[in-house]
């Protein structure tokens, strides 16, 4: 199995890009704060904020400071996203962590700007993250924030998933937004040990999707795949996640 961030002391050895690993950068290196106003915590949706991030939420409202400034600039997210990236993007990601087991390593694949993976990272200190992405752009981005929150439980992993995960053996893999189930299961079920699932956000096509993908869940599932919801109690909308479970090894 190989080995796990945090468990070999070789953890830099998961990023491809020499000299750019977020735990080698220097603190004038990092960021300027944002320059930009950031969206303000809606005041509805402040109690679920506050009972899903809890202590990181002051690093949570500098991550939506990010995706409202640089994220705009950078293009990662796009401009009309500013008033609804807590409830729509950040919110709705991170009540996944209900679904992710204690100690968990996860990987994100196609993380682009950090969803649902730096949410999850910011909400579940307790697990190990790997943001999987193929474009220097979202990479660099990406390691500039994770430096700035200074999240010590997030390796950044420049390529795509089916390069780099073929023996990452991780507990949970998460997407969002990346491609439909017949083709994401090839992509993230191969980077998970017997044990593991895959939770993909999803909307309302979750059941047409997992109609469409019959022959890959066959290969990769044993058990029949579930279409959940969760943040039903917190948010006004809530997510809805297909969640593959892997067949044993
Ligand atoms: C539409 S964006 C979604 C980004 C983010 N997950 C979100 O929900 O906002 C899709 C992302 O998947 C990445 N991607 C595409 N193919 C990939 C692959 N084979 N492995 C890993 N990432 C991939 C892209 O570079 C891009 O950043």
């Amino acid at each position: 199995m190989t080995e796990r961030p945090g468990q070999s002391g070789h953890e830099g050895s998961y990023d491809q890009r020499p000299g750019l690993h977020h735990d080698e950068r220097q603190a004038s290196e990092r960021p300027a704060p944002v320059g930009q106003e950031p969206p303000e915590l809606p005041a509805e949706l402040y109690e679920a904020a506050d009972q899903i991030f809890g202590d990181a939420l002051d690093a949570a409202q500098r991550y939506v400071a990010h995706l409202a400034d640089t994220g705009i600039e950078w293009g990662l997210i796009g401009p009309r996203e500013v008033p609804r990236l807590w409830e729509r993007h950040v919110l709705n990601c991170a009540v996944v962590a209900d679904l992710v087991p204690q100690g968990a390593l996860v990987a994100d694949v196609g993380s682009g700007a950090g969803l649902p993976g730096l949410c999850l990272a910011l909400a579940r200190p307790d697990c190990q993250f790997l943001l999987i992405e193929p474009l220097e752009r979202r990479v660099e981005w990406l390691d500039m924030v994770v430096a700035d929150l200074g999240l010590e439980n997030v390796d950044v992993i420049r390529g795509r998933a089916e390069q780099v995960g073929l023996n990452l053996d991780v507990d949970v893999v998460t997407a969002r937004a990346v491609s439909g189930l017949k083709s994401l299961l090839p992509l993230t079920m191969p980077l998970l040990g017997g044990r593991g699932q895959l939770l993909a956000i999803k909307g309302r096509s979750a059941a047409d999707e997992i109609a469409a993908a019959a022959k890959p869940l066959r290969k990769y599932s044993g058990a029949e795949p579930e279409i959940l919801t969760v943040g039903d109690d917190v948010l006004p909308q809530p997510t809805t996640v297909v969640r593959v479970t892997a067949r044993r090894k």
